[in-house]
């Protein structure tokens, strides 16, 4: 086969150009990223190798050797592993085809130029793979052979890291992986057998295969005058010794002991297989026995990925089978909602050639799945009720015989210092996607209302709790009162809070687009139930007094023949209209009944594309308000009637049906 030169993807380009100007402050990682390969393609040998042992030819030892030439000024990086064939250097190296990278590359370079730094964050979370080794190299050649193929069937890649790359057919011997990096003479140091030890045991000495290097030692210098000892020598230094020698502790983190690792082993790990530059916000790792053995190490990260509202992503837990890796990402052991966790499974029930269709099958996934959710449930509540200090005692408490406090030591309360402020910060950037769990895991449900935090009337941070709200509630309040909208200024200001606000009865304020449908899930909170301020009439039940309810009574029974007039008007749009004690300063507004789907809902589906129902709301009018007493006798009662119904609705954040007929109906009123 000849030589063939190609170019790399578009995509590939821009990335490349990216690494090579400088995005990386760490250029080291480009290590953590090749070993990491080379790790990935030993654990896929081994799994193809389970319903195929031919593979493995003669050559069952898997490992990754990291050797360096310093008058070449080259680094190489060898794995026995799966290889590639040349189909596969081809489409692996030249193309990227996972989506998600896709939508980075297009969030990188999309509307909302990200600046040196945020992509520099950006790549951080996604890792560019093979690609870093341009960070330190100014060619890159990988020769490889596929397991399985012969050794004719090897393949050379070359390129420099601009736009193309060249490909050739070659023999090799081996099966498996050789990437040598031409070092940039501003990358010298990393050859070096202490650098990259150093690197090694800083990123992969969990890495479960061993990383081997040729063992140096120190050689003095030749004799200046072989006749004389004394007559001096030539400089000495560091000779290799044929000899290899492991260099990570090649061992599996979460296999080994809690008391064992330390916090920094735990967060190098966390980075490894989350390429988050930055620490976890927690972990959890235990062994569990029982019926379901298994042992999991997982993570709640500090900041949200990029796609975290995909949902189709699966979730960042790998699965092992007795410390052999099976598969990346695999579905069914987290919950959809719990899709930001990252982390290690390892299983010893399951079989070795377990397949994803298995997976969903499987009990003991149903239980490991179990056992996780509620792992990683344990841990939001510690760090939920660690969130804030306690509370001094006050004076009066410190009277009391009862009032106790712990005695914590030094480190007692150092850790509780740190975790102060983690829970708001972890619901910053994922509370939205723990909501969705109320519609998905219905044996957490309550736990999962307990963890939720909302702004309400009286804070605007997400930061209150259906229980701080219960705590606070009135005398005679009988439920849980909370509105919807698209957005925290619309909820604030939404005419049916007037009520609640002249009464001084908090109102949760939701504006997460998901918050309407989760709580479709949700109709009570530790026995109160939850009433949406927008739906059905309001009843505010012990919180009116006898007066306020019969002057409701009364107004609703002498405004019955105008309500008859309006709803004969708006008939085309209201499904009711009818008075109501909700509004202060407000003419009108809409609700919809009990138990439909709200505007704002069906405005969201909507636009979304979807089909929503085509339900008609409700008008309720303030009787009070001199724009409704004035349609009593008007002569442009219709014209009215309608301004007053399209005005409830740009109240809410919607807009009128017919704009111009709306801007016509005013305009005539005005002139
Ligand atoms: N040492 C290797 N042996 C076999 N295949 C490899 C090796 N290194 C890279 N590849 C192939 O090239 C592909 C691209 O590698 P790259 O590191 O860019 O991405 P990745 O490993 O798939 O993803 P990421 O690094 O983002 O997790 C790999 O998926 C793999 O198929």
């Amino acid at each position: 086969m000849t030589k063939q030169t190609l170019s790399f993807q578009a995509e590939v380009a821009q990335l490349l150009h990216l690494v090579t100007h400088s995005l990386y402050s760490n250029k080291e990682i480009f290590l953590r990223e090749l070993v990491s390969n080379a790790s990935d393609a030993c654990d896929k040998l081994r799994f193809e190798a389970i319903n195929d042992n031919a593979l493995y030819e003669s050559d069952t030892e898997l490992k990754i050797k990291v050797t360096f030439d310093t008058d070449a000024k080259t680094l190489t990086i060898t794995d026995n592993g799966i290889g590639m064939s040349e189909a596969e250097a081809v489409e692996h190296l030249g193309t990227i085809a996972k989506s998600g990278t896709k939508d980075f590359m297009s969030k990188l370079s999309g509307d909302q130029k990200a600046n040196a730094s945020q992509q520099g964050q950006l790549i951080g979370q996604f890792g560019v793979g093979f690609y870093s080794g341009f960070i330190v190299a100014d060619k890159i050649s990988v020769e490889s052979r596929r397991a399985g193929l012969t050794p004719a069937e090897g393949v050379r890649w070359v390129s420099g890291g601009a736009g193309n790359f060249e490909v050739e057919a070659m023999e090799r011997a081996e099966r498996g992986t050789s990437v040598t990096l031409h070092l940039r003479d501003d990358a010298l140091e990393y050859a070096s057998a202490w650098k990259l030890k150093s690197i090694i045991s800083k990123y992969s000495d969990h890495i479960s295969l061993p990383i081997l290097m040729e063992k140096e030692e120190w050689k003095d210098g030749e004799l200046i005058n072989p006749s004389d000892e004394s007559g001096g020598r030539q400089p000495g230094g560091m000779v290799k010794t044929g000899e290899w020698e492991t260099v990570n502790k090649a061992n599996a983190i979460w296999a080994r002991a809690k008391k064992d690792i330390t916090a920094d082993e735990y967060t190098e790990f966390y980075k490894q297989i989350s390429q988050d530059q930055d620490a976890p916000l927690a972990y959890t790792h235990n062994r569990v026995e029982g019926s379901t053995e298994y042992t999991q190490l997982l993570y709640i990260p500090g900041k949200a990925p990029f796609d975290l509202f995909n949902r189709e992503k699966s979730a960042g837990v790998k699965l092992y089978v007795k410390r052999v890796f099976i598969m990346d990402d695999a579905d069914n052991l987290m919950p959809t909602y719990l899709r930001f966790v990252k982390g290690v499974v390892d299983s010893s029930d399951l079989p070795l050639n377990v397949s994803r269709e298995l997976l969903q099958e499987s009990r003991d996934v149903k239980a490991i799945r179990e056992g996780c959710t509620k792992r990683v449930l344990g841990m939001l509540e510690d760090l939920a009720k660690h969130d804030k200090l306690p509370a001094p005692a006050t004076e009066e408490a410190t009277e009391t015989a009862e009032s106790v406090t712990d005695v914590q030591t030094a480190e007692e309360k150092a850790e509780t210092e740190a975790n102060v402020g983690k829970y708001t910060k972890f619901y910053k950037e994922f509370g939205a996607v723990l909501k969705e769990g109320l519609g998905e895991d219905f044996g957490n449900k309550d736990r999962i209302a307990k963890l939720l935090r909302f702004a309400s009337t009286t804070s605007d941070a997400a930061s209150v709790s259906f229980a701080d709200y219960k705590a606070r509630m009135k005398e005679g309040q009988e439920s849980i009162y909370y509105i919807t909208a698209d957005s925290l200024a619309a909820a604030k200001n939404s005419p049916q809070l007037e009520v609640f606000k002249k009464k001084g009865i908090e109102v949760l304020l939701m504006t997460d687009r998901v918050d309407e449908w989760a709580l479709n899930y949700l109709y009570e909170f530790d026995d109160t139930p939850l009433q949406s301020v927008a739906k059905g009439a309001v009843d505010l039940g012990k919180l009116q007094d006898d007066a306020e309810k019969k002057a409701a009574e009364e107004a609703a029974e002498t405004f019955k023949p105008l309500l008859a007039k309006l709803k004969e008007a708006l008939k085309d749009k209201a499904e009711d209209v009818r008075v109501t004690t909700r509004l202060v300063d407000s003419p009108a507004c809409l609700v919809v009944q009990d138990h439909g789907m709200s505007t704002q809902l069906a405005r969201m589906l909507k636009q979304a594309g979807q089909a929503a129902p085509e339900t008609k709301p409700v008008l309720e009018v303030n009787a009070e308000h001199p724009l409704v007493k004035k349609l009593e006798g008007s002569v442009h009662f219709n014209d009215l009637a309608h301004i007053l119904f399209d005005q409830a609705l740009l109240a809410e954040g919607g807009l009128p049906e017919d704009p111009a007929a709306y801007v016509k109906r005013v305009n005539a009123l005005l002139v």
